[in-house]
């Protein structure tokens, strides 16, 4: 496997330091810019910061990204609430799409590592940052993510996702 898109996501505690640890952790070959979002799926919690990375790495395989990402969870302290299936979090880390090295996309329904997200297509603060460093990406199985933008089911939800130029995972060390 080679190329990954991850979704990187916080509203609990120092939301722009967990997102740079993922950046840290993972070191990604392209990061978005940071935007402001609603929350998506559980309405009565705090706003989040989002952005999407790109990982490129020809000996990493899909199930190994989805393991990666987890670790990134789990150093940032994310504690699962059973109740709450879309509630707050330190980080979360999303494996949204994986082509292999032929550039062939990966689709698997495995409920462990579902692909592409099973979700990505819903959710206006995975494709807007996506589409902020890949305008011409194909979310497998529903075609260019910059038509994706334009469903309503998205569109509804774009006026409130709000980039943040004055924040930036890039550039750190
Ligand atoms: N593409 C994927 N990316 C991340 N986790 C996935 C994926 N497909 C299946 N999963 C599984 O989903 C389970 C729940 O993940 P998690 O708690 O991060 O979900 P969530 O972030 O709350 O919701 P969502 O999956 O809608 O983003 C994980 O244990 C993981 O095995
Ligand atoms: N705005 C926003 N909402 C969410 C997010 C997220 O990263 N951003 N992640 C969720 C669980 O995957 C549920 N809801």
């Amino acid at each position: 496997m080679t190329r990954a898109v991850l979704s990187v996501g916080s509203n609990l505690g120092d939301r722009l330091a967990h997102l740079r640890a993922a950046v840290t952790l993972l070191t990604p070959v392209e990061v978005s810019g940071v935007y402001e979002t609603p929350p998506w799926g559980d309405a009565a919690q705090p706003s989040y910061l989002n952005a999407v990375l790109i990982v490129d790495d020809v000996t990493v395989t899909a199930r190994e990204w989805l393991t990666r990402a987890q670790a990134c969870e789990a150093a940032e302290g994310r504690v699962r609430d059973p109740e709450r299936r879309f509630g707050p979090r330190t980080l979360d880390v999303d494996v949204i799409a994986v082509r292999d090295d032929r550039g062939t996309p990966v689709v698997d329904d495995d409920p462990e590592l579902t692909l592409p997200h099973p979700r990505a297509h819903l959710r206006a603060f995975v494709l807007l940052p996506w589409h902020a460093v890949e305008p011409d990406a194909e979310l497998p199985g529903h075609g260019p993510i910059a038509a994706l933008l334009d469903t309503p089911a998205v569109t509804a939800d774009l006026a409130g996702v709000t980039p943040r130029p004055d924040l930036s995972l890039e550039s750190m060390e």
